[in-house]
C-alpha cells in the first residue's frame, strides 16, 4: 500500500470506532487522530462531561468555556440541531479535552454513555412578559426525557440542570430517576449559581468593592420572590440601610428579568449563565476530584425547610452533594422572605412531582 493510501485506510479504521459525527474525521493526518483516540480512552486524565442543549445560546459558550476546563478531559456536545458545527469549531481550541459531537434523540445515548458530570441547558428561554413557569409546558419535557436517556446510560453522573423552571425541573428529573430506580440526591443538583453571581456583582456595585472579594449565600430557589439573598450573611461582613436592603433584593430577584428585557425578545441570559455554569460545574469536578472545602449554593433534595427541595449552601465531594448547611441567623426581612418563597416554591415543586406521576 503506497503511503497516501496507507493514511487513508488508518482514517477510515479510527473513523469506524469514533463516534459519530465527531470533529476528529475532519482532522487530517492518521497520527493525531490516533493520539485523540487514545486520549478520548481514558488515556489523559481528568473527568468526561456532557452538555445537553450544547448548540443554544448558553450552550456555546459553555462548551466553549468547559473545553477549556483542565479538569475535563473528553467533552460530549449534545443537541437536537447544529452540533457538527459547534463540535467542529470548538474542537480546534487547542486544550486537552477531547470533544465529539451528537445530535439527535438517536444519539442521545452514546452522548451520555460514561460521563461523570452532565450539565443540562436545552429548553426554550423567556421572552418580555413570561415568568419563568410559562415556560414549563415544553421545558418539562425536554428535561424528562434527557433524565430517562441520564438514568440508563449514566445513572451515576452528577446532573446540573439549568433548564427552567428550575424549581421545577430539578423535581422532574428526581421524579424519573425515582421512577428507574437510579435516585441519588446527592448528584442531583439544580443551578442557581447566576443568582450569587448577580448578588456578589450588584452588592460589590454598592460597597464600591471588587465583586471577587464578595460573597452573597442565596437560598430558597430560581424565580421571582424565591431567589433569597441573605445580605445579613455576605462576607465581608457588612451591614446596609434598609433602602440598599430592598433596592438590592429586588435587582436580585429581577436579575434574569432586566436581561430578558434588555434583549427584547432575542432570549435570556446565556453569557453570564455559561460563565456561572462553568463556575458551579468546576466545583462539582473538584469536588469529584477530592478536594476539601468545596462549598456553593444550589437547589437540591433537602431538610432545611419543610419543602423536598431548597437552595442553600452545600459541600460538594466525590458524591456530589455531601452536606447541606443550615439557614443560619435570619433578620427579620429575610425571614418574611423565606415566607413567601417557600410558598411559591411548594406549588412549582408539586407541579414538577406531578408532571411525572400523572
Ligand atoms: N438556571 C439558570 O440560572 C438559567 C439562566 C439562564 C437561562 N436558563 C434557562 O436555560 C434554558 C436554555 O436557555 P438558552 O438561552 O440557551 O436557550 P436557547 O434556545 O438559545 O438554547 C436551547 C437549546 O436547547 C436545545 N434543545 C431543545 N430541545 C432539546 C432536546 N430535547 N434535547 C437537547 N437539546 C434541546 C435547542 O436546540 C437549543 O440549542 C432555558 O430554559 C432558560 O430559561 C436558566
Ligand atoms: O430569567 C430567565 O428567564 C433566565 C434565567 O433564569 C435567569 O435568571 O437569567
Amino acid at each position: 500500500m503506497n503511503q497516501g493510501a496507507d493514511i487513508h485506510h488508518r482514517i477510515a479504521r479510527i473513523s469506524a470506532h469514533l463516534n459519530p459525527p465527531t470533529n476528529h474525521l475532519q482532522m487530517e493526518g492518521g497520527s493525531s487522530l490516533l493520539r485523540a483516540d487514545c486520549r478520548a480512552k481514558g488515556g489523559s486524565p481528568g473527568f468526561k462531561v456532557a452538555i445537553l442543549g450544547a448548540a443554544g445560546g448558553i450552550g456555546q459558550p459553555l462548551s466553549m468555556l468547559m473545553k477549556m476546563n483542565p479538569l475535563v478531559s473528553v467533552l460530549h456536545l449534545y443537541d437536537v440541531v447544529n452540533t457538527p458545527g459547534v463540535t467542529s469549531d470548538i474542537s480546534h481550541m487547542d486544550t486537552g479535552a477531547v470533544v465529539r459531537g451528537f445530535v439527535g434523540q438517536t444519539q442521545l445515548e452514546d452522548a451520555l454513555t460514561g460521563m461523570d458530570l452532565v450539565i443540562i441547558p436545552a429548553g426554550v428561554p423567556r421572552k418580555p412578559g413570561m415568568t419563568r413557569d410559562d415556560l414549563f409546558n415544553i421545558n418539562a419535557g425536554i428535561v424528562k426525557t434527557l433524565s430517562e436517556g441520564i438514568a440508563k446510560c449514566c445513572p451515576k453522573a452528577i446532573v446540573n440542570v439549568i433548564s427552567n423552571p428550575v424549581n421545577s425541573t430539578v423535581p422532574i428529573a428526581a421524579e424519573v430517576f425515582k421512577k428507574a430506580g437510579t435516585y441519588d440526591p446527592r448528584r442531583l443538583l439544580g443551578v442557581t449559581m447566576l443568582d450569587v453571581v448577580r448578588a456578589n456583582t450588584f452588592v460589590a456595585e454598592v460597597l464600591g468593592l471588587d465583586p471577587r472579594e464578595v460573597d452573597v449565600p442565596v437560598v430558597g430557589g430560581h424565580a421571582g420572590v424565591t431567589i433569597l439573598p441573605l445580605l445579613s450573611q455576605i462576607k465581608p461582613a457588612c451591614s446596609f440601610t434598609q433602602e440598599e436592603t430592598k433596592y438590592l433584593t429586588t435587582r436580585i430577584q429581577n436579575g434574569g428579568t432586566e436581561v430578558v428585557e434588555a434583549k427584547a425578545g432575542a432570549g435570556s441570559a446565556t453569557l453570564s449563565m455559561a460563565y456561572a455554569a462553568v463556575k458551579f460545574a468546576d466545583a462539582c469536578l473538584r469536588g469529584l476530584r477530592g478536594d476539601a472545602g468545596v462549598i456553593e449554593c444550589a437547589f437540591v433534595s433537602s431538610q432545611v425547610t419543610e419543602l423536598p427541595f431548597f437552595a442553600s449552601r452545600v459541600r460538594l465531594g466525590r458524591n456530589g452533594v455531601e452536606e447541606i448547611y443550615p439557614l443560619g441567623p435570619l433578620n427579620e426581612y429575610e425571614r418574611a422572605g423565606l415566607e413567601a418563597a417557600k410558598k411559591e416554591l411548594g406549588g412549582s415543586i408539586d407541579k414538577g412531582v406531578s408532571f411525572v406521576r400523572k
